[in-house]
């Protein structure tokens, strides 16, 4: 397994993924990228991560693995990078793709920027995830490839899956939540 390691809360989930059993490791290189056979996306700010994976040279074998199939699971940050479509994105900002969806950057204004709350994932199921948000995305517009994974009271989508991608607005690597990296895992599995 690997964690994208260009900035963000990689740490975490390298912690997450070992104290699951996993071979996790990080990835700051194409060659490291060639060695793992799922990859972590995690937190952070997208747009500093979409720039030093394009100066590292990683932004391309990115999206080719992406492509291919290799699954890959997004966190806040991440999810944006693996985003088809981006609103209030910087300008120039680009993402690696695959997950066709619309998400919007930063989508719960200054005041609710941060805030915590109890989040029901059917695939999980029981109990609820208490899901942190720092200033997180949302997902505006599910595309006809993607399928809602949880989403708030209000009917926001705020975590989505297509295939073997999987990605989620808030953080459970800094919860002890150990659910969804364990969903993950088994997807990373299943395409062996
Ligand atoms: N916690 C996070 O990953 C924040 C995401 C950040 N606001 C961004 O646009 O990338």
């Amino acid at each position: 397994m690997g964690v994208l390691a260009l900035q963000g809360d990689f740490r975490e989930h390298l912690a997450v993924l070992r104290g699951l059993g996993a071979d996790a490791v990080p990835v700051r290189r194409a060659s490291e990228l060639d060695d793992v056979e799922g990859l972590v996306i995690p937190g952070g700010e997208s747009t500093v991560m979409d720039k030093l994976s394009r100066t590292f040279g990683l932004a391309e074998p990115l999206t080719e693995r992406i492509a291919a199939g290799m699954p890959v699971y997004g966190t806040c940050a991440g999810l944006i990078m693996l985003a088809d479509r981006v609103l209030d994105a910087i300008e120039g900002q680009q993402t690696l793709g695959g997950l066709d969806v619309t998400v919007r950057r930063n989508a719960f204004g200054s005041q609710l920027d941060s805030f915590e709350t109890d989040l029901d994932v059917p695939a999980l199921g029981d109990p609820p995830v208490h899901a942190v948000f720092i200033r997180g995305p949302i997902v505006e517009a599910v595309g006809e490839r993607s399928t809602p994974f949880a989403a708030l009271g209000d009917g926001r989508v705020v975590a989505v899956e297509q295939g073997n991608l999987l990605g989620t607005a808030f953080h459970p690597e800094i919860t002890g939540e150990t659910r969804f990296h364990e969903y993950f895992l088994d997807k990373v599995r299943a395409a062996r």
